[in-house]
């Protein structure tokens, strides 16, 4: 039978346009090369979260990684191929190429093609893989990266972590919890560049205090081989050795050798799948979901663009729009960094008149209680003209550093969602004594004086998206 909806790729975008097509009783063929489940399930958040919470246990790396990888054939066990044919959705195994518009090949992993499909409607969801560096020397090591480093049985000496993004942050604080010396190399001048400037200094100071190296605004001129692990050589003169090095510097779209131009497909300079705000790329019927579309790489919002960018190839009559405005992000590092719209730096031109409401951990009973008071809670908010720009306006943003900072973040996405006024959650009562409840004092201060501070005007903090 000729499928309503050809999805290209199973993870977590390609997984969401493929139940999305069958919630509107359409019938979707999903075609993917790796097993459902993509990077989030096998090489991504689900081993890189079960190690992390072994290591803040206490756990050995042997005893954690074998963890690892029993809750990843858990959770692949819940959409694997047996799974999805049960629920409805056909699944094809192998490398899709678009052979003309409206036409697509599927060759098995011996490179024989296994079936040809016609595909009017389809979604694109074929994910990212991890962009390598071209530093003289490091094609010729055997480096790690995320689609390697859940295969290591033994825990390494010592590790380089080249990249201090969120898959540089994470795994370097894990193995360093696990016993392994670890430097971080961060091109950058702070750790999480992404991220609001004093959410990396709290995490840098962390990482100080667990004995983790860290070099910020580096470059590696140069690696090589020594004594069965490498030598990076720095541009300051420096170097760093270590056994292994883990290489997680960003990532690049899953595009090439797709036949996009030949089905009319355009990418832009990063390889990236040019979409518009409906996702729909530029050939009439193809949409694109996840992180091949170059937009935030986070597995909930690949779920997001997947389940519109299916509605929106099925014909919808009002098309679906994507927006990351209110879709949240964690890097979880201890304390974990949790970030949903606008941080201050990134308001401060478009809203020059929003206020600031900052809260050091350390003023939050909770947190002193665990003796966990590294990180706070800003939030941003518009003026509000209808009570004279007195009290809070809209929530436009919120930063958290904490202890759990992953969960506290979500009443602020919502409030980010809806558009609520912050005079909502100050009047909201919270329990005593949670994390949670310093986003209400902090929301307090938009309305008087609380704890002795109170909101101040946005300032330019220097140069920090989002
Ligand atoms: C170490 C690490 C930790 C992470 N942790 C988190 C986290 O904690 N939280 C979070 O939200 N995000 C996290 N992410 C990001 C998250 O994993 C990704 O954003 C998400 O997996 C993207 O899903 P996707 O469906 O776009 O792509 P993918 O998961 O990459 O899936 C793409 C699929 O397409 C298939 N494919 C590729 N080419 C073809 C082809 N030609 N034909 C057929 N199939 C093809 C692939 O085999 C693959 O199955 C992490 C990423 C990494 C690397
Ligand atoms: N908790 C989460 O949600 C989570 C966890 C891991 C990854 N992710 C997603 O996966 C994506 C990829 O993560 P990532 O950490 O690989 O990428 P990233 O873009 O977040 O960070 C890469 C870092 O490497 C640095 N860098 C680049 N080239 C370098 C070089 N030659 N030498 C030294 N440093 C260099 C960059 O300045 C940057 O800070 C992220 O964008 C994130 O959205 C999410």
């Amino acid at each position: 039978m000729t499928p309503h909806l050809v999805v290209l790729g199973g993870g977590a975008a390609g997984l969401a346009a493929a139940r999305a097509a069958l919630a509107r009783q359409a019938r979707p063929l999903l075609v993917t090369e790796g097993p459902p489940g993509g990077d989030c399930t096998f090489t991504g958040c689900v081993p890189s979260k079960s190690l992390i919470e072994a290591a803040e246990r206490g756990a050995t790396y042997p005893a954690a990684i074998r963890r690892a990888r029993e809750v990843v054939a858990q959770i692949a066990a819940t959409e694997d191929e047996r799974a999805l044919t049960a629920a409805g959705i056909e699944v094809l195994r192998g490398r899709a190429t678009f052979v003309s518009h409206g036409r697509i090949e599927v060759a098995a992993a011996d490179g024989a093609a296994v079936r040809t499909i016609s595909a009017k409607r389809v979604v694109v969801a074929t994910g990212s893989r991890p962009r390598v560096p071209p530093i003289p020397g490091l094609a010729d090591l055997n480096y790690l990266t995320n689609e390697t480093v859940f295969e290591l049985d033994a825990l390494p000496r010592e590790v380089a972590v080249l990249g201090g993004g969120a898959v540089g942050c994470e795994l370097a604080q894990a193995f360093a919890r696990f016993g392994a010396e670890v430097t971080v190399i961060e091109a950058a001048k702070r750790l999480l560049p992404g991220e609001a400037t004093e959410a990396s200094r709290v995490v840098t100071e962390r990482f100080a205090a667990e004995g983790i190296g860290v070099r910020t605004g580096a470059t590696v001129r140069s690696v090589r081989s020594v004594d069965g692990g490498a030598r990076l050589e720095l541009a300051d003169g420096d170097a760093v050795t270590a056994q292994r090095v883990l290489v997680a510097t960003g990532r690049e779209p899953v595009t090439a050798g797709l036949g996009l131009a030949t089905a009319g497909v355009a990418t832009d300079e990063r390889g990236a799948i040019r979409t518009d705000a409906h996702l729909a790329t530029t050939r009439r019927g193809v949409y694109a979901a996840g992180d091949v579309t170059g937009g935030p790489a986070l597995t909930h919002a690949a779920y997001l663009m997947g389940r519109i960018a299916a509605e929106n190839a099925l014909g919808r009559r009002r098309q679906a729009r994507f927006s990351a405005a209110a879709v949240p992000r964690v890097v979880f590092t201890s304390p974990e960094v949790a970030q949903v719209g606008l941080t201050e730096a990134g308001a401060v031109r478009r809203h020059p008149r929003a206020r600031v409401a900052h809260l050091p951990l350390s003023e939050v009973d909770r947190a002193v209680t665990a003796g966990r008071t590294d990180g706070f809670v800003t939030i941003v908010a518009g003026r509000r003209r209808v009570t004279g720009h007195l009290g809070g306006g809209r929530v436009l943003g919120a930063t958290v550093v904490g202890e759990r900072a992953g969960e506290v973040i979500h009443e602020l996405a919502l409030a980010v969602r809806t558009g609520m006024f912050t005079g909502r959650l100050a009047q909201t009562t919270h329990a005593y004594p949670t994390y949670a409840l310093a986003v209400q004092q902090a929301a307090a201060q938009f309305v008087t004086e609380h704890g002795g501070r109170r909101a101040r005007p946005i300032q330019d903090r220097g140069p920090s998206p989002g």
